[in-house]
């Protein structure tokens, strides 16, 4: 059931909210719930309320891993339930002030000069949020120092990222972030850079930076090569709620950004997203509506469609943030509940040109939400045509594609800021997050672990030492041209021929091991042998 043009109007005053101390605006009037949904939620999202709000003190909100869930308190120190959390969240706050002032001063410096770059190693919630900011509030001309990720353990990717870079490793600090110091993807990507800064003649640890936590691998392996400075990650903070800890402030400080307006922006819309009455409350209101889309089993796919290139990165980090937390087998009652909600999306009107098409017509399994941003530039357009701005476009696309889409029964949130600022970025970030705690008490899952990550990098691991006997057989009967199932057979992988060939086909694209291949008609009676 979609709304007519006429009753549309008046949906639309009922359901659209503004925030104007946020500069935000939330629109549910293309979301077709019926009266009756918010009433009949109003016990279950209070109920979500106060689990929130014991968590925000302090509360055991993690129970698998009996941590504290604490991001809230980054941006409000003041609301830690210790003395000793409050003090370490401002103290390290100042540092990042303290240690940005003194780079772009150029009173810690490389050993080609002042650093004017920045490499960023991490991955998921040690990456996406430093992307997503230093893309939204980056600018070529204002910015302090020009940003680089390594955010894989791809070493083509790597090392495009280093031709960039060719030259200039003197100039460049490399921050290293991993909450737990051991994430695989990470440190290849360090040693990486470690090589690359002495292969151009430079210390590595003069130019060194890490952000982990305290004793983690990375911690000891940066404390023990003398690197210029380590940062705090504190386990009550998850990583993909760690945007506003050390993980995202120092990389944005050092980039230039305000991270003052951040930390604002957040607190704000804290303070707002605390209330219990929900038409005042834009993040219950996203959490109810993705309880209502997808039934409460996630149903439907989350679209989210940034009309604005600088919010483009907020689909992937949303992503994590999303999906991570609320993509569970079991409920918090141990019962098999395979929850989630699937998340995807680049940005208007771009993607007008690639997926839409689908959403107007094709398989009705999401929901849409669009974010409008309403400030297109500094200073003035120029008219593209008559009184008409490249800016008006974006909005007319904007409007146009979500009229089209409700004509064809698909709903939509729309979200409305004023633009694009530190303080925006903040209060969108954690608009988000609180949405998706509220969900997750709604669908009664615990959103502040991933259970699930482990058996892949278990698998990985399994995979690596495979790798190891392969190779060591391989030399054992050098010269011996052997097929991938007489490798498994002879070192007893029984059950992994397959994972045996897909190896011996890596190593032997590579000129890393030795390993050379002898094609076949049949792609299993290819032969690999190492010379010596
Ligand atoms: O910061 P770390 O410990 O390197 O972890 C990176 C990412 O890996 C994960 O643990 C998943 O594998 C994410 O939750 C986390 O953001």
């Amino acid at each position: 059931m979609s709304f007519s043009k006429t009753e549309l109007w008046p949906r639309f005053q009922k359901y659209y909210t503004e925030f104007p101390s946020l500069g935000l605006a939330i629109d549910l009037s293309r979301m077709n719930f019926s009266a009756d949904f918010l009433a009949s939620m109003k016990t279950p999202i209070q109920k979500a309320l106060i689990a929130m709000a014991e968590l925000e003190k302090g509360g055991i909100a993690n129970p698998d891993e009996k941590r504290m869930v604490g991001h809230y308190w980054l941006r409000n120190p003041a609301l830690a339930p210790t003395k000793t959390i409050q003090k370490e969240i401002e103290d390290t706050l100042a540092s990042i002030k303290e240690f940005a002032a003194q780079v772009h001063s150029g009173a810690i410096k490389g050993s080609k000069g002042p650093f004017k770059n920045l490499l960023v190693i991490g991955i998921g919630g040690s990456a996406l949020g430093p992307q997503f900011v230093a893309h939204a509030l980056g600018h070529p001309k204002t910015d302090k120092m020009s940003i680089f990720f390594f955010d894989n353990t791809d070493p083509d990717g790597m090392d495009k990222v280093l031709a960039e870079l060719n030259g200039q490793l003197g100039e460049t600090l490399t921050v290293v972030i991993s909450k737990s110091g051991g994430t695989k993807e990470t440190r290849n990507g360090m040693l990486e850079a470690q090589v690359a800064y002495e292969r151009a003649g430079l210390k590595f640890p003069t130019h060194a930076v890490a952000v982990t936590g305290s004793l983690s691998e990375l911690d000891n392996y940066a404390k023990n090569n003398n690197w210029i400075r380590r940062f705090p990650m504190w386990d009550w903070v998850g990583g993909r709620t760690s945007e506003l800890s050390a993980v995202g402030l120092l990389p944005a400080a050092l980039q230039g950004i305000d991270i003052d307006e951040m930390l604002s922006g957040a607190k704000a819309c804290d303070d707002i997203t605390r209330q219990t009455d929900i038409n005042q409350n834009p993040s219950a209101q996203l959490a109810l509506m993705w309880y209502y889309i997808g039934n409460g089993k996630g149903t439907k796919n989350m679209v989210i469609l940034p009309y604005k290139d600088r919010l483009e990165f907020f689909s992937k980090y949303s992503q994590q943030l999303i999906m991570e937390s609320l993509g569970k087998e079991k409920d918090l009652d141990g019962k098999v509940v395979n929850q989630g909600i699937a998340v995807f999306g680049n940005k208007g009107s771009t993607d007008q040109h690639s997926y839409v098409q689908q959403l107007r017509e094709g398989i009705l399994n999401f929901f849409v939400t669009f974010i409008e941003v309403l400030k297109d530039r500094d200073g003035k357009s120029i008219e593209v045509d008559p009184n008409v701005t490249s800016g008006d476009y974006l909005e007319g696309f904007f409007l146009g594609t979500r009229q089209a889409l409700y004509e064809n029964g698909r709903e939509s949130i729309t979200l409305t800021l004023q633009s694009v600022t530190p303080f925006s970025v903040g209060l969108l970030i954690a608009l988000y997050e609180r949405a998706v705690g509220l969900y997750a008490s709604l669908v009664n899952i615990n959103a502040y672990h991933q259970p699930g990550v482990e058996a892949g990098k278990k698998a990985a691991a399994a995979v690596i030492d495979l790798q190891r006997r392969i190779l060591n057989y391989l030399i054992e009967k050098r010269g011996h041209a052997l097929t991938s199932a007489q490798i498994a057979s002879g070192i007893g992988a029984h059950d992994d021929f397959e994972t045996v060939f897909k190896v011996c086909e890596h190593m032997a694209a590579n000129p890393d091991h030795g390993v050379k291949k002898t094609p076949a008609k049949s792609p299993f009676d290819a032969t690999y042998q190492r010379m010596q």
